[in-house]
């Protein structure tokens, strides 16, 4: 089974996507998701220039072999775009062999660990009302897992608060957008949205919010503290986790439980912060942290210190790595949560899938392989479309995290 051709297909129904399609002398294909937000040229240049020429004539078989060989023999190792392509082909390989042996990924992950996999959404909205009444409708739709996420008084706009509701895409223009923020009026809101959540919708629905990276340690340790008579089930990128270290801070003040990990791309990333049981979910995912192969590696190291997994599931991603990261949802012992954002109906109709959502849960179909295909002339109707993530600055001009 050897590896005949390879190329990147890059479209954009409502944002870029970026697929590798790896295709067999024996006619089978395997399909792997390359997309890094706001930086998804790189990727493809990475691929198509450095990666697709060492791949032709490999055996298909060889998943891992072909990970360390594009791993280890890159010799730059690590980083979001060398792991995003590593991940492309890992996924496209899975994808491959699972078609060959005509089971779906998680049965040779080990089979099923669990019925469903519980999902969570996201609710937002300019004001704590406006988040909450989305928040009810998810309840009533079965979600047994909601972020809410709330507009900041004073500020214009800030991060995880879409425009239209539905669907929320950060990446918003051909040049950033400069947001600006303010941390105490930050920290002064969400207690509030999260009384009001837990006042509006009760206590038999997990609750969750995403500070992304906008706190120090000792601020994270505050909000923390104060979110404590509400029970979240997880605060996640409380602070910068460049510096594993400063979640012993944040620990130190706080019984909320921490999510991190979705810019990471290896288990050395995380590796301090999963043996010192600094966090509790580790959010890491197929597309950015090398493959199924890699993130199975992360998930069974977190299992021997406690920890669970929290993959990130962002619109970003695309339906290849959703299907991915189910598979290994099922299949593992330490599974925590799957971050769910609907896609659009343009991307489903790029991406036919077979996994979905009843009851606040998720499940694959059990076609072989990962379960997703691309229609490549529906596809080819989506040219991309440079677009960056925001970025934020203090009232002052300083640059901050966004
Ligand atoms: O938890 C999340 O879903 C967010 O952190 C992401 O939406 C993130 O902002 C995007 O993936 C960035 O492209
Ligand atoms: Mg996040």
């Amino acid at each position: 089974m050897t590896i005949r051709s390879a190329r990147v297909i890059v479209t954009c129904p409502g944002r870029n996507l970026v697929t590798l399609k790896i295709e067999t002398d024996q006619g089978v294909y395997g399909l792997g998701d390359a997309t890094l937000n706001g930086r998804e040229k790189s990727v493809v240049a990475y691929l198509e220039e450095h990666v697709i020429p060492v791949l032709i004539g490999r055996d298909a078989h060889r998943i891992e072999d072909i990970w360390q060989y594009l791993y280890k023999g890159a010799y730059w190792r690590r980083g979001p775009v060398t792991m995003s392509a590593i991940a492309a082909v890992d996924t496209a390989l899975w994808d491959i062999k699972g078609k060959l042996a005509g089971l779906p990924i998680y049965q040779l992950l080990g089979g099923r660990c669990r019925d469903g996999v519980m999902v969570y959404c996201h609710a937002n909205g300019t004001s704590i009302e406006d988040t909450l009444e989305v928040a009810q409708d998810y309840k009533s739709a079965g979600y047994k897992a909601i972020r809410l996420q709330c507009g900041v008084p004073g500020l214009d706009s800030t991060y995880g608060v879409s425009k239209d509701r539905m669907f929320y895409e950060p990446a918003d223009n051909d040049l950033p957008t400069e947001n600006v923020w303010d941390t105490p009026a930050y920290l002064r809101v969400v207690p509030e949205l999260f009384k009001a959540g837990r006042d509006a919708l009760g206590w038999d629905v997990h609750l969750l919010h995403d500070i992304h990276h906008r706190l120090t340690p000792i601020e994270a340790g505050r909000l923390g503290k104060d979110l404590e008579p509400y029970r979240p089930f997880w605060l996640e990128d409380a602070t910068p986790a460049e510096n594993q270290e400063a979640f012993r801070l944040i620990r130190h003040h706080t019984t909320t439980p921490l999510a991190v990990g979705e810019i990471f791309n290896t288990l050395w990333d995380c590796k301090d912060l999963i043996q010192n049981q600094l966090i509790d979910y580790i959010r890491a995912t197929v597309v950015h942290a090398g493959g199924i192969s890699h993130l199975r590696k992360i998930a069974q190291f977190a299992d021997v210190f406690g920890v669970k997994t929290g993959c990130h599931g962002a619109t970003d991603l695309s339906p290849v790595t959703m299907a991915a990261a189910l598979h290994v949802d099922l299949s593992i012992p330490n599974f925590g949560i799957q971050e769910y954002m609907r896609h659009t109906d343009a991307t489903y109709d790029v991406f036919p899938h077979g996994y979905r959502l009843s009851n606040g849960y998720m499940n694959v179909s059990d076609a072989p392989g990962l379960g997703v295909d691309i229609d490549e002339a529906k596809a080819a109707k989506y040219p991309y479309k440079r677009a960056y993530l925001p970025v934020n600055r203090l009232r002052d001009g300083t640059m901050f995290d966004w």
